[in-house]
């Protein structure tokens, strides 16, 4: 047995009888510093001049409306990139991260009408839901100005565009304008969202809401947001609400910070 093995072995066994805790792994070694908090036993005298990580582990839900950025913050996390593409889950996406000493599993749950209704089966039993939203809302009165104003012959044009099959059902567009500016409104998120949490199954869970695209101009303030997702008006879980950016990598380290401290220590 190397001095590194006795080393470890040596703090596997004094952490079990002095802290009560078993060490999971090291996977960190940095000298001379000293360990400043280990989730969950922040506070106790650890003589230790060595750096130490104990294992941790979380499992999330994220839930929103098609295009809120749900992906694209699992994507944030996981590798720090960003794309434009805008490719729609189909059902659920499964991804484990590991940061540090923390393996976050994410679900990161199609945002589309037809999925909406499995969004309770995947979030039992999770360590936190997190709710995306996107903040433009000018969507929405650029799809009622366009519904207004746009002439009909435009809108078969605009039909005959997007889909040649469809060129006798020139109402088709304007329903899906109509779509495209619902879907990122905040109201259906708040409804989807009050329902989500009446059910039995997930009371007591911690709720995480990430108004996302702050990079836009015309997103909503915090405040607003709040307000308008009623969200002073949950009670019975711990609730907390940043505003990010997946695009320009805003807020990411504080979501990250707050899931990392939601995480359970395992052996
Ligand atoms: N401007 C801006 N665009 C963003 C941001 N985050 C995501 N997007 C864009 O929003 C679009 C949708 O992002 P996705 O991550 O696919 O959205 P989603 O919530 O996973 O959507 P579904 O899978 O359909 O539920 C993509 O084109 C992203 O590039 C952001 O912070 N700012
Ligand atoms: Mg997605």
């Amino acid at each position: 047995m190397g001095l590194w093995d006795s080393l470890l072995n040596w703090l596997r066994s004094y952490s079990k009888r002095r802290l009560g805790i078993e060490l999971g792994f090291l996977s960190r070694f940095e000298k001379g510093k000293i360990l400043p908090s280990i989730s969950g036993i922040e506070g106790k005298d650890i003589p230790l001049t060595f750096c130490l990580f104990f294992k941790q582990e979380m499992e999330l839900s994220l839930v929103g409306l098609q295009n809120a950025g749900k992906t694209s913050l699992v994507n944030g996390i996981a590798t720090g990139g960003y794309s434009e593409d805008r490719i729609p889950t189909v059902g659920f996406n499964m991804r484990k991260v590991t940061k540090g000493n923390v393996t976050i599993k994410l679900w990161d749950l199609g945002g589309q009408r037809r999925f909406r209704g499995m969004w309770e089966r995947y979030c039992r039993g999770v360590s936190a839901i997190v709710l995306v939203i996107a903040l433009h809302l000018r969507l929405l009165f650029l799809a009622c100005f366009y519904r207004i104003r746009v002439p009909l012959i435009s809108l078969i044009h605009a039909n005959a565009l997007m889909d040649q099959n469809s060129y006798l059902f020139p109402l088709k567009p304007l329903k899906y304008v109509v779509d495209a500016a619902d879907r990122d409104s905040v109201p259906i998120s708040r409804t989807e969202l009050h329902e989500l949490l009446t059910k039995p199954s997930l009371s007591g869970i911690p709720l995480l809401v990430l108004g996302n695209k702050i990079d836009k101009s015309e997103a909503l303030s915090k405040q607003a947001l709040v307000d308008q997702l009623g969200l002073d008006s949950i009670q019975e879980r711990e609730v907390c609400c940043y505003m990010i950016s997946c695009k320009d990598s805003v807020n990411i380290d504080a979501v990250l910070d707050w899931l990392i401290k939601h995480s359970k220590t395992v052996n």
